[in-house]
């Protein structure tokens, strides 16, 4: 299998550099008449594949708003990620796990081994046990063409916290993972498959992005308050490894596939007078 940097630099060349989520929040359901329940967050996740799954580089469900819902609702993921893979994006999924490296295998068997239900492209996960505990993830990710987007700097507020908090070293805590991501990298062309996840929210980040070689995915886009333009202060120099990501911008659209698709396509109009053509 390819490795999923060179898949997502194909899917990016091909659709063009955007990331929708599919975020079925309580209040999405109620907007486009649906009921709180199985029901409506199968036939949110179905309208939002039929709308874009054969157009957008890349699929994000927030596995949250499945779980919600229990064992009925992961069901309904599975049938999501399946559908999204059939239409022909790639589908991350944001579940954010990370654990001591021994729990870490299962969760790399869950998302990354395509013999798993909820098998899909790449996952987010989260460094706070240690960058060298996701390695299971990274062993599966690179043996079978799969992608790990790690938490840099996030889009909240309370991230800074935590993220911009000066280790031992004299390094933040966000350039640590920003570095061990780097090397993870190292001579992947034209993309290394380990991404980080840095919100466009957080204006000039003072970190050294230039050396991931990976990509750079950007939340915070529409509802969370940032817009394609603040991509430049963010990102800087990096600007050509961003992956722009939107989810209730584009959602609100919706129910009407037309309308969701439109949407996508104005953000990633805004996108691309932002970033350098790829
Ligand atoms: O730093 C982060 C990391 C992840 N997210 C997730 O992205 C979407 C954002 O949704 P919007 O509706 O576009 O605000 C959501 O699933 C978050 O959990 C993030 O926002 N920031």
């Amino acid at each position: 299998m390819e490795s999923f940097g060179t898949r997502l630099h194909r899917a990016i060349t091909e659709r063009g550099p955007l990331c929708v989520g599919i975020d079925p929040h309580p209040g999405l359901l109620a907007q486009w008449g649906l009921p709180d329940d199985v029901h409506g967050l199968d036939r949110f996740s179905r309208t939002v594949v039929e709308a874009l799954g054969d157009r957008v580089a890349v699929v994000k469900p927030q596995s949250a708003f499945f779980e919600r819902f229990g064992s009925r609702g992961v069901a309904i993921l599975e049938s999501t990620i399946r559908q999204l893979r059939d239409a022909g994006s790639l589908v991350l999924l944001d579940v954010k796990r990370g654990d001591i490296g021994s729990t870490v295998s299962a969760y790399a068997a869950a998302y990354l081994d395509p013999s798993s239900p909820v098998y899909v492209d790449a996952v987010t996960a989260s460094p706070y046990l240690g960058v060298g505990s996701l390695a299971p993830m990274f062993e599966l990710a690179a043996e079978h063409g799969g992608g790990v987007f790690v938490l840099a700097l996030t889009s909240n507020p309370e991230g800074a916290a935590v993220q911009r908090a000066v280790t031992a070293d004299g390094r933040t805590v966000a350039q640590t993972v920003i570095d061990e991501i780097s090397q993870l990298n190292r001579g992947a062309s034209p993309l290394g498959s380990f991404g980080l996840v840095v919100g466009a929210t957080i204006g000039d980040t003072g970190h050294d992005l230039s050396g991931v070689g990976g990509p750079l995915l950007a939340p915070g886009l529409g509802a969370q308050g940032a817009g394609a333009a603040d991509l430049r202060t963010v990102f800087g120099s990096s600007l050509a490894s961003v992956l722009p990501s939107y989810s209730r911008e584009v959602l609100s659209a919706g129910p009407d596939v037309g309308a969701l698709r439109a949407a996508a396509d104005r953000v990633l109009v805004d996108c691309r007078a932002v970033l350098p053509a790829r």
